[in-house]
């Protein structure tokens, strides 16, 4: 089953609904899409409601809820988890909902003004009539790079990671910088060397909370590892034939990894998930 985003207007009846709080979603043995009608009869606490799109034919409706929320036989499970195990399409309309979920608890206030604001009809805003703003769902770019010396790749570990993993670098950003001229900053803050030759690779949306991860290969250019205190735990150089638990095979990371190792090995390259 296929999943597309669309707008989709709330005062229609039927359809399925998923039902969100702060990075969870309800589920239960049969997943995470209930009857939407038979869910507003439950005397569940609704915060807001959003058509988000179509699961195959069906459409479907993000509900909001307060975290206190529950619903006999369901348990909150996290979006992580449905990133780790779930099936592709299911994830990537969990992913929307997520972030159309983060967007909606983050701007039912103004932040220019302060005044609540309302849903704008047939779009994706948050109007705030008292000064005229409108609030768009954020998104977060993010540059991600792996780093390469020949046969050898740079993996680095945070302090946030499973034990044992290693990744590429990623960072945030910043206003008015360039994606290249990013990845050579973060790529000195985090590791202390140069980098020539960026390619890029392509780009993943990464709904933890809002990022768009833009993926690149970038050669070393120079340096000594130096680690960024607090952000990275431990640095190396690994040899493409001999690499550490790697992240998640869903992940931008772990393909510009799995892409150089295949390249360098003459194996079948793999696609961007
Ligand atoms: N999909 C993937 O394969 C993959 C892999 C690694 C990282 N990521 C994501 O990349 C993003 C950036 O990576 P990082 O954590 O190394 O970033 P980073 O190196 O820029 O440092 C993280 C710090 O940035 C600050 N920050 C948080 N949100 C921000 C924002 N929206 N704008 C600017 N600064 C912000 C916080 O102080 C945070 O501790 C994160 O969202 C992370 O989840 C994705
Ligand atoms: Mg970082
Ligand atoms: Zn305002």
């Amino acid at each position: 089953m296929v999943w597309r985003n669309a707008f989709l207007d709330p005062a229609q009846a039927g359809g399925w609904a998923v039902l969100y709080s702060q990075q969870h979603f309800l589920a239960d043995s049969n997943g995470v899409l209930f009857p939407r009608d038979w869910v507003k009869r439950q005397d569940l606490p609704i915060i807001g409601e959003q058509g988000i799109g179509h699961f195959g034919e069906d459409a479907v409706y993000l509900l909001q809820l307060k975290p206190s929320a529950t619903l006999e036989g369901c348990t909150w499970q996290s979006l992580r988890q449905f990133m780790l195990q779930g099936e592709a399409e299911t994830f990537r309309m969990l992913a929307y909902a997520a972030q159309i979920g983060t967007w909606y608890a983050e701007h039912r206030f103004c932040g220019s003004c302060g005044a609540p604001t309302r849903q704008l009809p047939g779009e994706r805003a948050m109007r705030c009539d008292s000064c005229e703003s409108q609030h768009y769902p954020r998104i977060s770019p993010s540059m991600i790079v792996l780093v390469t010396r020949g046969d050898e790749i740079l993996l680095a570990r945070s302090p946030r990671f499973v034990t044992g993993v290693y990744s590429t670098l990623a960072g945030f950003v910043e206003p008015g910088e360039s994606v290249e001229h990013c990845v050579a900053r973060e790529v000195r803050e985090e590791v202390g060397v140069e980098v020539k030759n960026l390619h890029y690779i392509g780009s993943q949306g990464w709904p933890f909370p809002h990022s768009l991860m833009l993926g690149f290969h970038a050669e070393y250019a120079g340096g000594d590892i130096v680690m960024q205190e607090d952000e990275i735990e431990d640095a190396r150089w690994f040899r493409v034939d001999d690499l550490p638990p790697l992240p998640a095979s869903r992940s931008i990371a772990r393909h510009l990894i799995d892409l150089y190792v295949a390249r360098r090995l003459g194996l079948p390259e793999p696609s961007l998930p």
